[in-house]
């Protein structure tokens, strides 16, 4: 690893010293690469025959960052002295306030500390299209190389802070319109240019700008209060529960109040507290977790090259077969989607449609590349388009013979190399394919919905799948900006399995006598996007309804049949379909509680006799979430103990992707790690004894709990080989 991670000066005959970080694949700034800058840049101070310098990073990426790696290992030590002293030392005293200029040469990408660096140099040269950013913020801590100061002096308060607190990276086009990019070139030109500006400013024929001395783009002190006051208002409603967004405020308000310098060294003491937090732990675990899961051994570690998938065939153009197109077409891929009548066709393509003005809309596509996407777009109503299509999703209802006689059909249309996928989110797919001899070429792409927005593709192997079919489905995942995670084949698969005490114990708590309303107020306080009643009133009672027998034939006494869905179909109520669950819904209002539920909930607890000696039992807030949460860790355990996932990190990532897991808590089984095996086992053990097998804690649970060992370490000691360390 050494070996290729290096800091290299060359000196021109023009006087510039040219720095380059290189440190594949984003150059990353890794200790050593923060000693090597050090080392680079003393020297060319040191030589008279140096005027001026120019940074830059190597294979076309300027800088991706500080080396995430190294948060890790000071939250594993609790040791912040391997955080090296960058934003001092080399920032603030080497590079701005050096004898010699510097000017930035970025390509690419520079983000958090990578940016850092470069408005630490006097000018910034850089390619159009390069993304800028500071998204330290998405990791629990903030910047810590002077970003926090730099940053809104150079292109002001609001549009910083927005950078900042919202992690948004802006092209350096629009860096340039803002004042922190000086000069756009193309990528042939970028050293050259960077090279002509560092002479010009060593000889003073352009200014020698140092941002942390600047002023004028601050504002007034009224202004720059009531935007950092607006600011903390905001961060209050949209991150709650999250302590970097205050800090970060906090910090840039000392600068404003006290001085860049100032501002500067408060950066850098709150930094250390930050990274040490529950919150920059969970989310570094987020970080790497999220990267593993394409780490997939036996698919991905074998020297598997990836087939291209030019044209996909979707079958079904209700809400999940459109969305899916959609996140095709998107992509870039050609789709063809089938239907069974031209009425039906003609729906699913408006659903496509209207799914691509959203994106429009929203900001996150272009015109021209929703034009693009449509022209991709091929409508059919029977086989014929299929002879060379790469791949085909199947999202018909989740009926077994309707797809077993799709499946049969596709073996016959479909060229030999042809994928053959299912977006089923429960049947076994060994059933889907049992009428096919192409059991190899079998696989789940389980979308959630709504499909072209929903981050997680669940991948679902069989035992026969292929190696290829897996590599090519995470492959296209990737390409149409999805996270992919490969589970094993079970009822529910990995995501909706874990997840089935969610809905389940929330049922069973309103079934004892606790308020509905209250068990949703509790989990969106946690963090979840809703509570487990809204999100049933959105998802429609259509799934709850049909997979009720597969769960309760799959789950057996740790199935807990409520009823309470049945009744609320009886009682003429769909969800947010037709605007009445649990729920109001009225366009352009918020869900309101609905109080005319309360004689179906009563009918409810009529018939689940639930309650010890017939009386609503008293819980406190902590028991109602326990009592929701656990049950989902202890399925959780099962799942794991069964090698459905192939890590518990993976269960992480599909919990928070999938289900909306609060990524602060680091997704279920971390969180769970955080509570204890031994608290949340004795914990469903003693609800067991009075309210049955629904709390039953798992073998694998209650072997954690005695062992000590954590939840997700894996069950025999290995060395992690998916992340190189230093
Ligand atoms: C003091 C400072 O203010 C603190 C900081 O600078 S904190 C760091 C701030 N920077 C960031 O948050 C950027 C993090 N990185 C990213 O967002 C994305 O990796 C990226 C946009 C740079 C590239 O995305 P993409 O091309 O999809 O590649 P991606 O798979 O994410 O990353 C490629 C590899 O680089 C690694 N990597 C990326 N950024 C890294 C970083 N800052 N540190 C360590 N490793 C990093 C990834 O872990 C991954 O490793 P793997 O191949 O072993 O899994």
């Amino acid at each position: 690893m050494a070996g290729s991670i290096r800091v290299t000066m060359d000196v021109g005959a023009d006087g510039v010293a040219l720095i380059t970080i290189f440190n594949p694949p984003v150059n990353a700034l890794h200790p050593i690469i923060i000693q090597g800058l050090k080392e680079k840049y003393a020297e060319a101070m040191d030589r008279d025959d140096v005027k001026a310098i120019v940074l830059t990073g190597a294979a076309g990426k300027f800088c991706g960052g500080f080396d995430i790696n190294v948060f890790t290992i000071v939250q594993e030590t609790g040791d912040v002295s391997h955080l090296p002293d960058v934003s001092v030392e080399l920032v603030s005293n080497t590079m701005e306030a050096g004898k010699k200029p510097s000017v930035a040469a970025i390509q690419g990408l520079a983000l958090g500390g990578g940016l850092e660096l470069t408005m630490g140099c006097h000018a910034r040269i850089a390619t159009p299209e390069t993304q800028l950013g500071l998204p330290e913020l998405t990791l629990g801590v903030m910047p810590g190389f002077g970003g926090t100061q730099r940053l809104p002096r150079l292109v002001g308060l609001p549009k910083a802070i927005e950078m900042m607190l919202q992690s948004k990276f802006i092209t350096a086009k629009e860096g340039k319109e803002r004042g922190l990019i000086d000069a756009l070139c193309s990528p042939d030109e970028l050293i050259k240019v960077a090279r002509f500006w560092a002479l010009e400013i060593a000889n003073y024929r352009k200014p020698w700008t140092r941002s942390i001395d600047r002023t004028d783009k601050l504002g007034s002190l009224s202004e720059a209060r009531t935007v950092l006051s607006m600011a903390r208002q905001q961060a209050k409603k949209v991150a709650a529960n999250l302590p970097q967004h205050q800090a970060c405020l906090d910090v840039i308000e000392e600068g404003v109040l006290c001085g860049g310098q100032a501002g500067v060294l408060k950066e850098a003491n709150v930094f250390k507290e930050l990274v040490l937090a529950p919150t920059a732990r969970s989310l570094v675990h987020v970080f790497f977790a999220q990267r593993s899961t394409t780490k997939v051994p036996g698919v991905t570690d074998i020297q598997l090259k990836p087939r291209q998938i030019r044209k996909v065939a979707v079958i079904g153009g209700g809400l999940m077969g459109s969305g899916i197109a959609t996140a095709l077409l998107v992509g870039n891929i050609s789709v063809v989607l089938k239907e069974v009548n031209a009425q039906f066709l003609q729906r699913g393509q408006k659903t496509i449609a209207g799914n691509l003005e959203g994106l429009v809309k929203r900001g996150s596509l272009t015109k021209d590349k929703m034009n693009k996407a449509i022209s991709l777009l091929k409508g059919a109503l029977d086989y014929e388009d299929f002879k060379d299509v790469d791949m085909v999703i199947e999202a018909v209802i989740e009926k077994v013979p309707l797809k077993q006689s799709i499946f049969a059909d596709l073996e016959k249309v479909c060229p030999p190399h042809c994928i053959l996928a299912s977006n089923t989110s429960t049947i076994d797919l060994n059933v889907v394919g049992e009428k096919t001899n192409a059991q190899d070429r079998i696989i789940g792409a389980h979308f959630f919905s709504p499909a072209h927005i929903m981050p997680l593709l669940e991948i679902v192997r069989t035992e026969k799948t292929s190696p290829q079919a897996i590599l090519d489905l995470i492959t296209v995942g990737k390409i149409i900006k999805k996270v992919p995670v490969v589970v094993g084949n079970c009822t529910g698969f990995a995501v909706n399995r874990t997840f089935f005490p969610y809905t389940q114990g929330a049922q069973l708590l309103v079934s004892l006598g606790i308020d509905l309303f209250r068990i949703d107020r509790l989990i969106n306080s946690f963090g979840m996007p809703m509570g487990p009643f809204q999100l049933q009133d959105v998802a429609g009672y259509g799934v709850a309804l049909a997979v009720k027998e597969i769960y309760a034939a799959a789950f057996g006494t740790r199935n807990f049949e409520s009823g309470l869905v049945d009744l609320m179909a009886e009682n003429g109520r769909q969800g947010k379909i037709n605007g009445k669950g649990y729920y109001l819904y009225e366009k352009g209002a918020k869900p309101k509680p609905d109080p005319s539920i309360q004689p179906v909930i009563d009918e409810y607890r009529r018939r689940a006799k639930t309650m010890p000696g017939g009386k609503p039992v008293t819980l406190s807030d902590q028991d109602i979430l326990e009592m929701v949460f656990f049950p989902v860790v202890n399925e959780a355990c099962r799942v794991m103990d069964e090698n459905v996932v192939i890590r518990a990190s993976d269960l992480d990532i599909a919990s928070v992707l999938g289900m909306g897991f609060p990524k602060y808590r680091g997704g279920l089984i971390f969180w769970a790690d955080t509570v204890g095996a031994s608290y949340i086992c004795s914990k469903l053990s003693k609800w067991s004894e009075t309210y049955g097998d629904f709390f039953k804690p798992s073998s694998y649970l209650e072997e954690r709990a005695k062992s000590g060992r954590a939840l997700g370490a894996p069950r025999v000691a290995q060395k992690d080989l998916t992340r190189s360390r230093m």
